[in-house]
C-alpha cells in the first residue's frame, strides 16, 4: 500500500475507542503515531499482539507506524499534531505532566466532545489557556462518527473545526480515506458547543425510551432539540451556522437514535431504574452527557435561556428528580 502521509507526526492521548479509531485511520493513511495509553498492560499488549485489548480490539496496527507508550512527555515531544481524546473529565490530569510550553509549536486537535468538568470550559478554551496557545493553532473533530463502525470500515463523514481553514483542511487530508470523507470548516465554538450538548439530548432520548416511550416521543424530542441547541449557540456565540449540516445535526441524530451510542445507553439504564453510580459502573465507557448537563446548566444560569431538555436531565442526574416525572413534564412543552 502506498503511504499518502509517512512524514506527519501525530501523537494520539487516549486509550479509549476513539482514540483507537483515529489512530487506526491516521496510521493507515501513513502517519507516525505516538499513541498515549494510560495502562502500562495495555502497551505492553499493544506491542505483543497488536491490538487494543480493552476496545475496538479487531483492530490490528501496524507497529512500524504506530508506536504506544505510558509516556505522554515523550510521545508529544515527537509530534508535530496532537489529537487529544481521552474523556473531558480526564483531561486536566492527563496534561498536568506536560510544563507549559509543550505544545509550543504544535498543532492542537480536540475530538473530544465535553467540556472541562468544574471549569465549564470547552476543551480547546482549557488547553489555548493553559498552554498559551492561540486557537488559530487548534481544531476540533467533530460528525457523525462512532468508531465502532471506524472499526467495520463503514462510511463516515468527519468535519475538522478551526478558525484557521488551512489548519482544518491539513488535519482532513490526514483522514480521508476509501470510507472516510473529512471537510473544514471554520466554526470552532459552535462545532465544539454542539458537540457536548447532543450528548445531553441523546442521553435524555435514553431516559424516555428506557421508560418506555417510542420513536413518535423521540422524534419530537429531537426536533425541540434543535431549537434548544440553536437558542444556545446564538445567545452564546451570534454567528451565521447551517444547523443542518452534518456537524450539528447529523451528530445530534446518529448519537440520539445509534445502538452504539454511550450516552443514550447510559440514559436508558437510568429511565429503567438504575441509579447514575449503577449505571456508570456497569459501562467500561463514558458518558460524555453526564458531565457535560451539569456544565451547560452552569454555563446557563447567565445566559438564561429557555433550555428544557437539558434542564430535566440535570434535575434527573443531579437532584435526583424522578425520570418519569421529568420526562412528563417536557411532554407538555414540547410542540
Ligand atoms: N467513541 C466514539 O465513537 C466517539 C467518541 N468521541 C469522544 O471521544 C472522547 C473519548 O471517548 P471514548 O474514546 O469514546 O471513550 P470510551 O468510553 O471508549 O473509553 C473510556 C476512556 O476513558 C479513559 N479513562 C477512564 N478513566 C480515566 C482516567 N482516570 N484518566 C484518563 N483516562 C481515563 C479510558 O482509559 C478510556 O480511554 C469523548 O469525549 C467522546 O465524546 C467522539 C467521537 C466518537
Ligand atoms: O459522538 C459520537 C458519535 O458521533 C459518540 O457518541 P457516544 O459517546 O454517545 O457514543
Amino acid at each position: 500500500m502506498s503511504l499518502a502521509f509517512p512524514l506527519e507526526k501525530i501523537a494520539m492521548i487516549g486509550g479509549g475507542s476513539w482514540a483507537t479509531a483515529l489512530a487506526k485511520i491516521l496510521s493507515e493513511n501513513g502517519a507516525r503515531v505516538g499513541w498515549w495509553l494510560r495502562h502500562k498492560e495495555d502497551v505492553q499488549h499493544l506491542q505483543r499482539t497488536r491490538h487494543n485489548p480493552r476496545y475496538l480490539s479487531s483492530v490490528q496496527f501496524d507497529l512500524t507506524r504506530v508506536f504506544p507508550s505510558t509516556d505522554v512527555e515523550d510521545v508529544v515531544k515527537e509530534a508535530d499534531w496532537v489529537v487529544l481524546a481521552v474523556p473531558a473529565a480526564f483531561v486536566k490530569e492527563t496534561l498536568d505532566k506536560l510544563d507549559r510550553d509543550a505544545l509550543k509549536n504544535k498543532r492542537v486537535i480536540s475530538a473530544i466532545k465535553g467540556m472541562i468538568p468544574g471549569r465549564n470550559e470547552l476543551v480547546t478554551d482549557y488547553v489555548s489557556e493553559r498552554f498559551r496557545l492561540s486557537r488559530e493553532k487548534m481544531g476540533c473533530v467533530a460528525g457523525p462518527c462512532h468508531a465502532e463502525e471506524v472499526a467495520l470500515e463503514k462510511q463516515s463523514y468527519l468535519t475538522i473545526g478551526s478558525p484557521d481553514l488551512a489548519l482544518a483542511e491539513d488535519f482532513s487530508q490526514l483522514l480521508r480515506n476509501r470510507y472516510v470523507k473529512a471537510h473544514a470548516a471554520a466554526d470552532l465554538d459552535g462545532i465544539e458547543y454542539c458537540a457536548v450538548m447532543k450528548n445531553i439530548i441523546a442521553l435524555t432520548c435514553g431516559v424516555a425510551h428506557g421508560l418506555g416511550y417510542g420513536d413518535n416521543f423521540q422524534a419530537v424530542m429531537v426536533a425541540n432539540a434543535v431549537q434548544e441547541i440553536r437558542r444556545f449557540l446564538y445567545a452564546l456565540n451570534p454567528q451565521p451556522r447551517d444547523l443542518s449540516a452534518s456537524a450539528y445535526l447529523g451528530d445530534l441524530l446518529v448519537t440520539a437514535y445509534s445502538q452504539f451510542s454511550r450516552n443514550r445507553t447510559f440514559g436508558n439504564m437510568v429511565g429503567r431504574g438504575y441509579s447514575v453510580k449503577s449505571a456508570q459502573m456497569e459501562m467500561n465507557m463514558v458518558a460524555e452527557g453526564y458531565y457535560a448537563v451539569k456544565s451547560i446548566f452552569e454555563v446557563n444560569k447567565d445566559l438564561r435561556v429557555n433550555m428544557p431538555i437539558t434542564s430535566a436531565a440535570y434535575h434527573i442526574l443531579y437532584e435526583k428528580v424522578a425520570p418519569a416525572v421529568e420526562i412528563e413534564l417536557l411532554k407538555e412543552k414540547f410542540r
